[in-house]
């Protein structure tokens, strides 16, 4: 009997059946897993003032660990995320057998019984100079702006103005997308923040790539940024794309915010395992 406090939506409950399904028969397994990927800040872990103190929601938290321990051939568990891949491995604690995307697919790693496995991110002499005048431009902006702080990730710069007053945190991140302009980068506009990288890269183009390399005949991802919205557009018919919390969006489906997004979790986690037995 499903937990009628994490009732779902009765569309999104459908396509998640049909996903679990599908990857539960045994000659479709043979098909290939179910990728299940998702976002990781303000979808696995709520919104706070300081990157560092994120955590997984305990509810999600147990779901990703189920879903991780699922069979390599009925599923495969990825986060991908906009923070750089050792911060997402630190912060998520997720289990050995999970795919890393970080720096909104700049990076690529896994996690292993040992901890994280991945191969560092080097740039060529103009990439690295870019980045250089960039993240002194960003650290420039944020001196006149009381709150206002810069990330450093390999390959992108990152403006926050979480901590800023209003007028400050818009006068910085309009100053702050100029400065990209002016080196010929495009800036990001996420929740409270400017990113700007030096790699061309998106969340669609490594979901695309997961895909493959997984092997897998189908794929849902949830994620809750602008920067999702490109993972989204290469899902397909037989995908199944969530959006967390307000915001434009071709996510077929949407829940309110980090607790709705554990119970999805942990609904497609009980339909692709069978659900936790009550002790
Ligand atoms: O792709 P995501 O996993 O959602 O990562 C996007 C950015 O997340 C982090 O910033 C956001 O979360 C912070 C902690 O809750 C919050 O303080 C900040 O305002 C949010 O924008 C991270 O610091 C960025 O590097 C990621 O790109």
């Amino acid at each position: 009997m499903p937990d009628p406090a994490r009732q779902l939506p009765d569309a999104l409950e459908r396509d998640l059946s049909r996903l679990a399904g599908d990857a539960r028969g045994v000659p479709e397994a043979a098909s290939g897993p179910v990728l299940v990927a998702t976002d990781f800040d303000g979808v696995v872990a709520r919104l706070v003032d300081q990157p560092d103190a994120s955590r997984p929601t305990p509810g999600a938290a147990a779901a990703l660990a189920r879903l991780a321990a699922c069979a390599p051939e009925v599923a495969r568990l990825a986060l991908v995320s906009g923070r750089r891949l050792e911060d997402l491995a630190r912060v998520s604690r997720v289990p050995a057998g999970t795919l890393l995307v970080g720096s909104h697919g700049a990076e690529r790693g896994h996690m292993t019984a040992k901890g994280l496995e991945h191969s560092p991110v080097t740039l060529d002499t103009d990439k690295a100079e870019r980045l250089a005048r960039l993240t002194a431009a960003f650290e420039a902006i944020a001196q006149g702006a009381e709150g206002a702080w810069v990330e450093h990730k390999p390959t992108a710069a990152v403006l926050h103005v979480r901590l800023a007053s209003p007028d400050d945190a818009a006068r910085a991140s309009l100053d702050a997308v100029a400065a990209s302009g002016s080196l010929g980068l495009p800036a990001m506009r996420g929740k409270d923040v400017v990113e700007t990288g030096v790699v061309a890269t998106s969340k669609g183009q490594a979901l695309d790539a997961l895909r493959a390399e997984a092997g897998a005949r189908a794929v849902f991802y949830m994620g809750d940024d602008v920067t999702d919205e490109r993972a989204f557009a290469v899902l397909r018919d037989d995908d199944v794309s969530v959006r967390v919390g307000p915001g434009e969006t071709v996510a077929r489906h949407r829940v309110a915010g980090p607790d709705e997004a554990a119970h999805v979790l942990a609904r497609l986690a009980d339909l692709l395992t069978g659900p936790v037995q009550a002790t």
